[in-house]
């Protein structure tokens, strides 16, 4: 049977992307093997199901080829029937009850480790579920490049010092650009360290309902005592807390509570703390107590990165063509890429199609269509013109005043990020002046907002108005 299951995991590991295979095969256990019949024992009922569903007829496969006969396959949830442990029994007898053959009787013999292994796993599942901590969102499976370097950074600090370092530390940024990836892959870190560390990961909107239910239920206590006593909450997207003071006070005490203890509080927000609108005031000075930072749109190489990351997680080779065509068309967010190869993917292996250029120009139709029409020179210059309270005609005019002229950087700044002009196509644009010019103002507006976070922030606002 062990023997079987090295065979099975190692075919299974090749066919699935590795996350999958971590998540879901890596923590069966193989149990036993009685007249025909295997069992596999699946650490939660979660995994229990969703095994059953999706590799239950592959394992059975793979199990019959094997033993070259037709197996059943039986996934259970816990090995311990009726909570008592299963005794071994006797290499003579297991022989006998198995009908001989040195490896199901090698398999019998196994069997109390597999059991010490399950029960281990099931622990730690067990702990994992509680924390909501998503196994498969790692540093190792997140993609590092400049726009989000300063908030790894910051995360493994925290994952490597908690409660020491930065205590709260916030992480904000647009959509789908990977905070909630990165908070959880703390989370993961702490749990490999010390697995017996209390995290809990929510959502802000969960938080809210478990305040009301605990208002309901008049069960502040409790809800007080549980999230007091962790030593990690991660707490995601908590622009969600704005105008709910209930919420917000409850908080406060947990934060309080928490940071007194030198327990680490991480948070995440579409938006740096002071401009999180319905939120109290006391809360926002204490989001930005710690280290607050930014984790911007991904640039081209990361986009780039990322594509032939997943793509290879999935199993498929993207060429460094397809994959910079993609990048550079789709400029958004992490999320808005994962969506655009799932597509690519599926088209090719729909129609049985290489993935070229033209493949995705297919795949993609809809998408790019919309893309262009949204992100054109001229719907920049109207966006930052509305920005800055200045008229569209200046963007193309020779007046030099600082209070239109730095709006013209920034609207040549955008231009550049996020169309596909080249230089002197932006200067044409802009009133006909020379590339140099708009080069000038693309490095300027860049270095201001590598060292100015309010300028970071304000064409952060103008980028994710233009994204729509
Ligand atoms: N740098 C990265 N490397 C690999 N995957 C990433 C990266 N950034 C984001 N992702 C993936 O993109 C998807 C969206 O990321 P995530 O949910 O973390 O975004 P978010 O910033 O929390 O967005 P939201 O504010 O909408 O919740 C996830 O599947 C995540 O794993």
């Amino acid at each position: 049977m062990e023997n079987f299951w090295q065979t099975c995991s190692a075919k299974l590991e090749q066919e699935l992307p590795p996350q999958q295979f971590s998540a879901w095969i890596k923590p069966l256990v193989p149990l036993d093997f009685e007249d025909g019949r295997l069992r596999i024992a699946a650490p939660n009922r979660f995994k229990l199901d969703w095994v059953k569903q999706q590799f239950a007829s592959r394992i059975t496969t793979l199990a019959s080829e094997y033993w070259e006969a037709p197996i059943d396959v039986q996934f259970v949830l816990d090995p311990r029937a009726g909570g008592a442990r299963r005794p071994a029994p006797a290499p003579a007898a297991a022989a006998a009850v198995n009908g001989g053959g040195a490896a199901q009787a090698a398999a019998v013999i196994d069997m109390p480790d597999a059991i010490e292994r399950a029960d281990l796993y099931i622990e730690e599942t067990k702990k994992r579920d509680q924390s909501r901590i998503n196994p498969a969102l790692t540093f190792e499976s997140f993609v590092t490049g400049k726009a989000n370097q300063l908030a790894r950074a910051a995360a493994i600090q925290v994952a490597n010092n908690p409660g020491v370092s930065y205590n709260p530390l916030f992480l904000y940024g647009g959509v789908g650009l990977g905070k909630t990836h990165l908070i959880h892959a703390i989370g993961n870190q702490l749990l490999a360290e010390k697995p017996d560390v209390r995290i809990r990961y929510i959502h802000a909107e969960q938080y809210v309902r478990d305040v009301v239910t605990a208002y309901q239920r008049k069960g502040f206590d409790d809800f007080k005592r549980y999230y007091h006593s962790l030593d990690m909450l991660l707490i995601d997207d908590i622009q969600f807390f704005a105008g709910k003071s209930r919420t917000q006070e409850e908080f406060f005490y947990a934060f309080e509570a928490l940071i007194a203890a030198k327990k680490q509080i991480i948070i995440t927000s579409d938006t740096y703390p002071k401009e999180i609108s319905g939120m109290d005031d006391r809360l926002i000075s204490r989001f930005d107590s710690g280290l607050t930072v930014a984790v911007e749109p991904p640039e081209l190489e990361m986009r780039v990165a990322i594509l032939l990351k997943k793509a290879a997680q999935e199993g498929a080779v993207l060429s460094d063509d397809v994959a910079f065509f993609v990048a550079k068309h789709l400029r958004s967010n992490v999320r808005e890429l994962e969506g655009a190869l799932r597509k690519i993917l599926a088209y090719s292996r729909f129609h049985g199609k290489d993935i070229t250029i033209d493949v995705v120009k297919e795949a993609l139709k809809d998408l790019l269509s919309v893309q262009n029409r949204q992100i054109s020179v001229e719907n920049i210059q109207k966006t930052v013109a509305d920005f800055f309270n200045i008229k569209v005609a200046d963007m193309y005019s020779k007046k030099r005043p600082a209070n239109i002229a730095r709006p013209r950087q920034i609207a040549m700044y955008l231009a550049k990020e996020l169309t596909q002009k080249s230089l002197p196509e932006i200067g044409e644009l802009f009133g006909g002046r020379d590339h140099t010019t708009v080069l000038h103002a693309v490095r300027k507006i860049a270095a201001d907002r590598a060292k100015n976070p309010e300028v970071n922030h304000e064409l952060h606002v103008l980028e994710q108005t233009l994204k729509g």
